[in-house]
């Protein structure tokens, strides 16, 4: 008898990422955390433990159950998640002409409540983008609600001039990771 698989991600992006490789969780739930960072955390360790965090809120025994967290970091400086227009501006204007990194953590249980993690790091550089630019994409919407106020599968991608590690990783889930871990935990493809 196949294993419930539960993804513990209100991302669509999680979703898209899992179906593009045929794998369609059986549940989806919403994890419901607290993701404040703490004083003096660093991005690696934010989505690390927010990761874990969603995991232990949402993760249904007897399942494979993922979550993830994915932090956009400038240095030692976590970005916002952007939820208005000030924040996405923000976020661009920082990472314009720069490198930064995407940290994309992911926490897998197993059915018999084995519990396994692996943190994605990826180097992002953005070109230099010019006000008319960053206003262009704020009108675009896409920023909201995605680390770092943008969206590499979106139009985002026009800014970009560098990458360096998973490209799944920096949109949500990286893809290659994931799959490794619910193997190693024992789960098979149907
Ligand atoms: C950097 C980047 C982030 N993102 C998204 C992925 C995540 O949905 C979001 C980061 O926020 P998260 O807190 O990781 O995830 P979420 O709140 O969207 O969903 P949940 O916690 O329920 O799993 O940013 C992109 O879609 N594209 C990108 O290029």
């Amino acid at each position: 008898m196949q294993v419930t698989l539960v993804l513990a991600s209100s991302s669509p992006r999680r979703l898209d990422l899992l179906r593009q490789i045929g794998i369609i969780p059986d549940r989806i739930v919403s994890p419901d955390i607290d993701e404040t960072p703490q004083p003096h955390e660093v991005p690696r360790s934010l989505a690390a433990r927010l990761a874990r965090a969603k995991l232990d809120s949402a993760a249904i025994p007897g399942s494979f159950t993922i979550a993830a967290d994915t932090v956009v970091g400038l240095g030692s400086r976590i970005l916002p998640k952007a939820e208005t227009e000030a924040e996405a501006r923000q976020c661009l204007t920082m990472l314009s002409g720069r490198r930064h990194k995407v940290y994309s953590a992911v926490a897998v249980a197993g059915p018999d409540g084995r519990i396994a993690m692996r943190t994605v790091a990826s180097v992002v550089a953005f070109a230099r983008l010019e006000a008319g630019a960053i206003e262009h994409y704020i009108t675009s919407g896409e920023w909201r609600g995605k680390a770092g106020g943008y969206a590499i599968q979106g139009r985002a991608a026009g800014f970009i001039d560098f990458l360096s590690g998973s490209y799944t990783g920096v949109v949500g889930l990286p893809l290659h990771e994931t799959l490794n871990l619910l193997r190693g935990l024992g789960w098979r493809a149907p």
